[in-house]
């Protein structure tokens, strides 16, 4: 997309230091499971908090189109599960989790199950889920390039079960399909993973820790391998926590801009990985405190360089990356070769956009190598990339004229992204205010 043509957005400089709290809605990876479960549940749930984004709005349609009733509306989400109709076409967006989790749930729906997405999610790995699913007698039918959207499951209103193995080194979210569906197969599911690594071990461990907490018996004893008993699906009143990965860029945007930013509603213990944050964090220089369930991060707009492994919290690149842009050493990330099939080629797109900026950043086999050097403003590209248009956002705070393309994009999981990002630096002239989607919602004292 050229200048003229594309949407730009120009990053608002930080002109002082911060002092604001934000409040981020639900977490989209919690929010994507509850409903899920809900679905395949026997009995009504009530999910509150959950996130109201372009990816839960994707999963709530896509199983409604299979006759679940789910109800967005209101501070609580109504879920009241029904048996699973075919005949439908499912629009997967460029959501992993609508994409992951539910050709499995189709494969338990009484006839064939079309999934579409956007033009970037042709470009998206599906191939070991759709292999592990015929390796279980679920035919599946592709349209185009194999192992790639569109394609169709054809349910049969029962799936035998067993056990199965999978290649998961492309993305978690093959393991998290199979399990989050399993209970429901007629002998339960045995999920082995047999490729070389093994990403975002967390988002695993959530799929796990929300199916025991619906009911489902889950061992997880042994490495590399899941086992899901079948039984039923517990309808559940549950509450969401706070999307820790949307929580990154403002807590981050402490440690370019200086000051302190808080976000409230953390939970004591999360499978998410942003619970990583305040150790990451802290080693790039920041504070961090936890006061409650406020979470607080102070800078004085010093970053240092860090040697990282984020195979575990992958989700979590594009900011860490950003800021280390920032900083006064050179950064390695590591264990996140998968990044390349995410909503853009992440590792591409962060050396491209960085390096347009007159930074220096290169891709190694399994990451990033950023070495700081002066930056100046520009357009940031964005790929259709939320977590682009994020990590834009911070490189913007500390450097004039940034100009990041395409922000609407952050509507796949932050909706409200820039009136929160421009509340925060309003709040932080009036002193520690709270901001909520872009309201500044009074004095936290
Ligand atoms: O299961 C989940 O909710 C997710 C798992 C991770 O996927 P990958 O393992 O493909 O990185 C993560 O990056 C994604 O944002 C959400
Ligand atoms: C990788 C991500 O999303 P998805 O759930 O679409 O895989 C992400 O949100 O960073």
């Amino acid at each position: 997309m050229t200048r003229q043509h594309a949407d730009l957005w120009t990053a608002p400089v930080a002109d002082g230091a911060l002092d604001a709290t934000v409040a981020v809605p639900g977490s989209k990876s919690l929010s994507n499971r509850y409903l899920v479960l809900a679905a395949l549940a026997g009995g009504p749930s009530t999910l509150r908090s959950l996130l109201v984004s372009r990816d839960t709005r994707l999963m709530a349609g896509a199983l409604e189109a299979l006759g679940v009733q789910v109800d967005l509306g209101g501070d609580a989400v109504q879920v009241t599960p029904a048996p699973l109709r075919g005949h439908v076409t499912i629009d997967c967006g460029l959501a992993g989790t609508v994409m992951r989790f539910l050709p499995a749930v189709a494969a338990l729906a009484d006839g064939p199950v079309r999934f579409t997405g956007d033009p970037e999610a042709l470009a998206r790995p599906m191939g070991p889920l759709l292999q592990a699913l015929r390796a279980l007698d679920v035919r599946v039918d592709e349209e185009g390039e194999p192992g790639r959207l569109p394609f169709t499951v054809h349910g049969r209103g029962a799936v035998r079960g067993g056990h199965v193995d999978v290649d998961a080194s492309g993305s978690s979210q093959f393991v998290s399909g199979l399990l989050l569906a399993a209970a429901r197969f007629d002998q339960g599911l045995t999920v082995r993973h047999t490729g070389p690594t093994l990403p975002s071990l967390p988002h695993i461990e959530m799929t796990v820790a929300v199916l025991r907490a619906a009911g489902v018996v889950v061992d997880d004893s042994r490495p590399d391998i899941w086992h899901v008993e079948a039984g039923p699906v517990a309808g559940r009143d549950v509450q969401v926590e706070p999307d820790l990965s949307n929580a990154a860029p403002f807590l981050c945007a402490a440690m370019v801009a200086g000051g302190s930013v808080s976000v409230p509603g953390w939970p004591a213990r999360t499978t998410q990985p942003g619970g990583l944050l305040p150790g990451i964090l802290t080693r790039m220089g920041a504070s961090t405190s936890l006061d409650g369930d406020v979470l607080t991060v102070s800078g004085t707009g010093a970053v240092h360089g860090v040697d990282l492994d984020l195979r575990a919290a992958g989700e979590l690149a594009p900011t860490i990356a950003a800021l280390a842009a920032l900083g006064d050493s050179p950064t390695r990330l590591r264990g996140i070769a998968h990044l390349r099939g995410h909503e853009s080629d992440r590792l591409a797109a962060l050396a491209a956009e960085i390096t347009r900026l007159g930074g220096q950043a290169e891709q190694t086999s399994d990451g990033l190598v950023i070495t700081p050097r002066p930056l100046h403003g520009g357009v940031w590209r964005t790929y259709a990339d939320h977590r682009m248009a994020t990590a834009g956002a911070l490189v913007g705070l500390r450097v004039r004229g940034v100009e990041v393309e395409d922000v609407a994009t952050t509507a796949k999981t932050l909706p409200g992204f820039v009136d929160l990002w421009s509340g925060m630096l309003a709040a932080s002239a009036h002193g520690g205010r709270v901001v909520r989607d872009g309201l500044t919602a009074g004095p936290t004292a």
